[in-house]
């Protein structure tokens, strides 16, 4: 390895041949960890696939976004080639350029990420979460300072065909669902609580299905997943399902009554947070819903505004007039104000939640006035709970570090190398089933931490 820290170097040769120890945050220094395999595979792959689609569809780019399009579409694969031989050559982490509301924010993070010697940040020394979500901004970046392409999504069409590849699934949850938020009148409250479960739990799994963890690959459902959740029991590792409910039940038919959830991944997931988010409003458990997007394309299938609009507008115009009959009903949540669409930027900085009170004091704030906040997925969990390395056993509630703007429920399917709340010897047994247990999707917990 070089002594001169501003020179590169093949980052395999600077790794330790170590898995993260305990209580640290999880780094690609460790050669035995998964974040190493997202440095070293993942993310290249992810960017390489990216300049692939742009340059396969860029007579159709040009159509949409207009003839200048063309020359700026060939500069922003120079920057997304740049960039990933930044990564693989381990170079420091640069500043970000342009005016964006973010930038300031970015870059004061940015210069404060030294490592213990003080040297700048790179993209295999440093805190995997940072360097991850860093990719994700530089690759915003490279369309962002263009005139004609500020408002593409390179993985819009992963996206969309994410939904459009679970149709057959979504036709099933959709005639369940209409029938269930259409009877609303024949429930007495040990029913509604049976089917909060069943949708909690069809959401829950519904997280396995992001595209960042596949490469970009379909991940393909279960025909029915209603049927599917009885199964799946064992693979749920903590289950607070019923501190989640109790939340909501003491708090039911009260006004006020706001929940947040905090969305992952577009196409079949959302579609599952929208099943849960109608039963939430139809049987008054809350009587507003509050949708937090992403401001920008992430992590491959995170969910932004246009995701969300065209998932509705989509299914509305469906052929099957049960989807379209449900789509429509949800599209009136939305006129009403039952349903409430946000974008925060803190969603996409690299902080962790327990940075949110001095970062975005505003949104902390917001967050204070849900009685309930619902956390989706993996990498929300991640930040939740710091990315650290925890004893299995930690506390959930500890490893929140001060987090605590309202009650918290997170749903989240395991898929990188931290977890907590666990009983002892629950991570070892599990580990004894399958080594891959905290990264391939096949575990789930559902947390809870009261205020
Ligand atoms: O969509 P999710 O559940 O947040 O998962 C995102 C993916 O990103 C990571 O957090 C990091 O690559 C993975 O561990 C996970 O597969
Ligand atoms: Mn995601």
């Amino acid at each position: 390895m070089s002594n001169d820290p501003n020179e590169s170097e093949m980052p395999y040769d600077s790794c330790e041949d170590i898995g993260t120890p305990l209580n640290v945050q999880l780094c690609a220094k460790y050669k035995r960890s998964f974040a190493y395999i997202t440095m070293k595979d993942r993310l290249p792959i992810i960017l390489t696939q990216v300049i692939d689609h742009m340059s396969r569809e860029k007579e159709n780019i040009v159509n949409e976004y207009g003839k200048g399009a063309l020359e700026e579409l060939k500069i922003a694969i120079g920057k997304i080639s740049k960039l990933k031989n930044e990564l693989q050559t381990n170079k420091p982490l640069i500043l970000l350029e342009g005016n964006a509301s973010d930038v300031t924010i970015w870059n004061a993070f940015l210069k404060q990420l030294k490592d213990e010697e003080g040297n700048d940040p790179r993209w295999f020394h440093s805190a995997w979460l940072a360097t991850e979500c860093y990719m994700y901004r530089r690759l915003r970046e490279a369309f962002e300072l263009t005139d004609t392409l500020t408002s593409f999504d390179p993985f819009r069409s992963k996206k969309q065909a994410a939904l459009l590849d679970s149709l057959g699934t979504i036709n099933v949850l959709c005639t369940y669902v209409k029938r269930l938020v259409e009877q609303q009148n024949c429930h007495c409250s040990t029913d509604i609580k049976n089917e909060f479960m069943k949708l909690l739990y069809v959401d829950l799994w519904g997280n396995r299905c992001d595209l960042s963890l596949s490469g970009g690959e379909k991940v393909l459902m279960e025909e029915d997943p209603l049927q599917k959740i009885g199964q799946l029991t064992e693979y749920i590792l903590i289950d607070e399902a019923e501190k989640v409910w109790n939340t909501l039940a003491v708090n039911r038919e009260k006004s006020d009554v706001i929940v947040d959830m905090v969305l992952d991944n577009a196409g079949y997931e959302l579609y599952t947070d929208l099943c849960l988010a109608d039963l939430l409003v139809t049987f008054s458990l809350a009587s507003q819903v509050r949708f937090r997007a992403k401001v920008l394309p992430w992590y491959v299938s995170d969910v932004c505004i246009p995701d969300f609009q065209w998932t509705l507008q989509i299914l509305s115009n469906s052929e099957n007039s049960e989807v379209s009959a449900l789509a429509n009903r949800w599209l009136g949540h939305m006129k009403s104000g039952k349903w409430v669409l946000c974008a925060d930027e803190f969603w996409t900085l690299p902080h962790v939640f327990n940075q949110m009170q001095n970062v975005d004091p505003t949104l902390y704030q917001e967050l204070s006035n849900a009685v309930l906040m619902i956390i989706k997925g993996d990498l929300n969990y991640r930040k939740l709970t710091g990315d650290i390395n925890w004893e299995p056993t930690k506390p959930f509630s500890e490893a929140l570090s001060g987090f605590r703007p309202t009650n918290i429920a997170a749903l989240r399917t395991l898929k990188a190398d931290t977890i907590c709340g666990l009983l002892a010897g629950q991570a070892e047994d599990t580990a004894a089933k399958s080594s891959e247990w905290l990264i391939s999707g096949q575990y789930a917990v559902v947390q809870y931490s009261s205020l």
